[in-house]
């Protein structure tokens, strides 16, 4: 089982507290959505979790499920992760990036059994010939947001951590691209950050909250009722009021 661990996290910024032991426990099955106000610290976490920055206590320990069991000392492929603006090479067009791409990943793509022919991928984003020939620089950002998601999605990383990955694109491709996302969850760690509470409630098995600098969830609550919504309003609403305090 596929599961990644947070204890004890603690990381702040100059004097700014992002986390002060915040804990909480994922395992492979669910989608997670995770909410918080801006600039709680939603990218800071997903960062701190793919290793692009250090934290200050605590621990992330991953089990990739491949018998080293719950460990910090994780190796880098066994995070990926989808940023909200992509870094994708604009030199490249998109029939090129994703050749490019399944070139430098074929190990790992055999090793999950990913079998796509980049044209498949083309497809699988959603884009047309004409469009697959088109330098990435001269995109719109929803297209390489469906781009970026599609390619990560084929590497079945054990986490994958998805940063409003659906924001930009539209209403067709969000649905096709939670569809995917859905396909993926018997296999990794899903976390998905957005501020869209009918996404997290559409698509998401729990809701964690970014909240006084920890991680908690609702217990008890149907996802998909007002009392649920309801909840999360106030509790992150009390977050401001407090920092006024
Ligand atoms: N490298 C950094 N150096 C200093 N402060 C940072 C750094 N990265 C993030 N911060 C600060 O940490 C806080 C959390 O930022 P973060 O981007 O993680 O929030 P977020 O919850 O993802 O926000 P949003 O919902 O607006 O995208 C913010 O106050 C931000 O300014």
């Amino acid at each position: 089982m596929k599961q990644l661990q947070i204890h004890d996290l603690s990381k702040k910024f100059d004097q700014k507290i992002i986390f002060e032991n915040a804990n909480f426990d994922f395992s492979q099955g669910q989608i997670y959505g995770l909410l918080g106000r801006n600039g709680s610290g939603k990218s800071t976490l997903f960062n701190l979790i793919a290793r692009n920055i250090p934290f200050d206590a605590g621990e992330i320990q991953i089990d990739s499920d491949e018998g080293a069991g719950l460990t910090g000392d994780y190796p880098d492929l066994a995070v990926e992760m989808v940023y909200t603006q992509p870094h994708l090479p604009s030199f490249m067009t998109a029939r090129e990036f994703v050749t490019f791409f399944t070139q430098i990943n074929s190990q790992r793509l055999m090793n999950v059994n990913s079998s796509q022919k980049p044209r498949e991928y083309l497809e699988l984003a959603g884009l047309s010939a004409d469009d697959a020939n088109k330098l990435l620089r001269d995109y719109s950002q929803g297209m390489l947001n469906k781009l970026q998601l599609v390619v990560a999605l084929m590497l079945k990383p054990p986490v994958l951590l998805l940063d409003e990955p659906l924001t930009t694109v539209d209403v067709v491709a969000a649905h096709e691209m939670q569809q995917l996302i859905v396909s993926m969850k018997q296999d990794s760690v899903i976390i998905f950050s957005t501020h869209i509470m009918q996404l997290a409630q559409n698509l998401c098995d729990q809701v964690v909250l970014l909240h006084h600098q920890q991680l908690e969830e609702l217990p008890g609550l149907d996802l998909h009722s007002e009392a649920f919504e309801n909840a999360v309003i106030e509790r992150l609403t009390d977050e401001i009021n407090d920092d006024q305090n």
